[in-house]
């Protein structure tokens, strides 16, 4: 499903007004009332509710619920917040209409109206918030805080309009203060502010409704943004044919662990193999070999001479660079410590191993120090940073990272033209053409030690069997989250591990090769 900016909106908005004859009104009359039929169908406990206006169109949608719920026989009271002057275009015709049949409203901005407002939801703690849309474009003040916060404070069931009022639709910070709503229903698409945290943890639950945009018009605006869905993710899997070997799935190269490191290693190779690749083979510290061997026995280990304990020496760097060139990936990274081998080996495959790349962990931090090496790769490469590994590649901070993650994981694609999986509580796969996928499934019991490496692991499986890079990324991010929501569903999150993520796996993969065979 695409996710929208608010300038995508508006400008799909303007084409149907302009190009497709679409009444303006005729689309806030439907966004109205679509939410009212929302509370209508979910028989909530009430024959009362309180709408909460701003000035703007959010606040035109208000009056329209407000309008359909007294149809459906609700009682219902109005409260603006702002100045009535304000409000204009459709937002007036409405407000107009509501003057006439007589409906109750307040103004919350006049004398004792925050008071009277107080008393309204103590006893009717059903509300509508149509304060603030997409339009929202500052921190939250004065009286507008001291509504929102006596809705939160009281409420017993809050439906907010488009998205909660306080939220920024383009990359969900907030204002200041933000409605704690139910339920959102958003018209269209999306919003970025509806699924990026904190914005997203503002509603407990979000719909999307049509209400009368031309699909034309959808189409026309070019979206780069979307949603990561189980329909989405599930084309991209290779479907094993009976007759198969295991040439089949391909091979992959992994260079990864070091002395203390190990279990990173274990981690992403138990990852690659659960994902269905055909041959995986280890390049590992000599003194490792036996660890590794008995702990991942499908795995073909490479034992290499060191010349210092638990690293691999860079004498080695040619034969893992011819060979890797006659597989289908090469991952590097995991657990390998930050040495001056592994920078060197890093350097090596970014410019002389023609196979797709996946680097991840210490292999980022050695890029990071020589991201100019990028401007020299040929083949493919996917980075998968957390925040912190992200800051020292971009330069950004772990703040500004975490703020607005969509924008920095694209921006970087581009300039690198790398495939870029920025993890976080919604992981963000960046492409080089500009286009943004993000993911929604996990949970917080994935952020422990290792999950980076399964992570690794799975999309380096994907990569080896031949599925697109970029599609690799996708899927292996979609899967690494919907293991984890297995596992977290029978073990709960506090106990959750890596290592739980890649038993998940199977599941996962169980599950959505079932859906595709449907
Ligand atoms: N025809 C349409 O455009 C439709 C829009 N839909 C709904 O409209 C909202 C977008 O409206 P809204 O968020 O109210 O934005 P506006 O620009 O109309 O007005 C906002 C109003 O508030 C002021 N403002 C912004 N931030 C603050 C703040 N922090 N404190 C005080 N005031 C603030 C701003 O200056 C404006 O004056 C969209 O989400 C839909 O719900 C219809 O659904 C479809 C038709
Ligand atoms: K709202």
């Amino acid at each position: 499903m695409k996710l929208t900016l608010s300038s995508d909106i508006k400008k799909i908005e303007e084409l149907s007004y302009e190009k497709y004859g679409i009444q303006s009104i005729t689309i806030m009359e439907n966004a109205g009332s679509s939410v009212a039929y929302e509370i209508k169908e979910a028989n909530l406990d009430t024959d009362e509710f309180v709408v909460v206006s701003g000035t703007g169109n959010n606040g035109g949608d208000g009056f329209v619920v407000a309008r359909h719920l007294q149809n459906f026989g609700y009682k219902v009271t109005v409260f603006i917040v702002g100045n009535p002057k304000n409000i204009s275009g459709d937002a007036k015709i409405n407000f107009d209409i509501l003057k006439k049949i007589d409906m109750q409203i307040e103004n919350i901005s006049e004398q004792n109206g925050l008071i009277k407002f107080e008393k309204m939801i103590k006893k009717c703690p059903y509300i509508v918030d149509a304060i603030f849309g997409i339009g929202i474009d500052r921190e939250i003040s004065d009286i507008y805080i001291g509504t929102i916060e006596r809705i939160n404070l009281y409420k017993k069931f809050v439906i907010s309009v488009d998205i909660p009022s306080g939220v920024d639709s383009n990359d969900g910070h907030i204002y200041g203060t933000c409605v704690r709503a139910d339920k959102t229903v958003s018209f269209i698409l999306p919003k970025i502010g509806n699924i990026m945290y904190p914005g997203s943890s503002y509603s407990d639950e979000l719909i999307i409704k049509t209400v009368g945009i031309p699909v034309k018009a959808i189409n026309e605006k070019k979206l780069k943004y979307q949603i990561v869905t189980e329909k989405f993710a599930k084309n991209f899997l290779m479907l094993r044919k009976r007759d198969s070997h295991k040439g089949n799935y391909g091979k992959a190269n992994i260079i990864a662990g070091s002395s203390g490191l190990t279990g990173a290693a274990i981690l992403t190779c138990k990852a690659a193999l659960r994902s269905g690749l055909g041959l995986l083979k280890l390049y590992i510290p000599e003194s490792l070999n036996t660890l590794i061997t008995l702990s991942v026995p499908e795995t073909v280990t490479v034992p290499l001479h060191e010349m210092r304990k638990g690293v691999i020496g860079i004498n080695h760097i040619n034969r893992i660079v011819e060979d890797s060139n006659s597989v289908n990936v090469l991952a590097i990274g995991p657990g390998c410590g930050n040495t001056s081998e592994i920078s060197e080996t890093v350097r090596r495959s970014i410019l002389d191993v023609k196979a797709p790349l996946v680097i991840d962990a210490d292999g980022l931090n050695a890029l990071s120090k020589n991201i100019k090496w990028l401007l020299e790769r040929e083949g493919e490469i996917v980075l998968t940073p957390h925040p912190g590994e992200m800051s020292r590649l971009s330069g950004y901070s772990i703040d500004e990272i975490n703020k607005n993650p969509i924008h920095i994981a694209n921006e970087f694609a581009e300039k690198w033209k790398v495939v870029l999986v920025l993890k976080g509580s919604r992981t963000v796969i960046a492409t080089p053409d500009g286009s943004v996928y993000v993911n929604i499934n996990g949970n917080p019991g994935m952020a422990t030690a290792g999950s980076g490496d399964v992570l690794t692991g799975i999309i380096t499986g994907f990569i080896a069997q031949g599925i697109e890079v970029y599609k690799s990324a996708i899927l292996g991010v979609f899967l690494h989250g919907m293991a984890g929501d297995l596992m977290a569903e029978k073990r709960g999150e506090y106990g959750l591990l890596a290592g739980d993520i890649v038993d998940g796996l199977a599941y996962a993969l169980k599950n959505l090769t079932n859906l595709n065979e449907k």
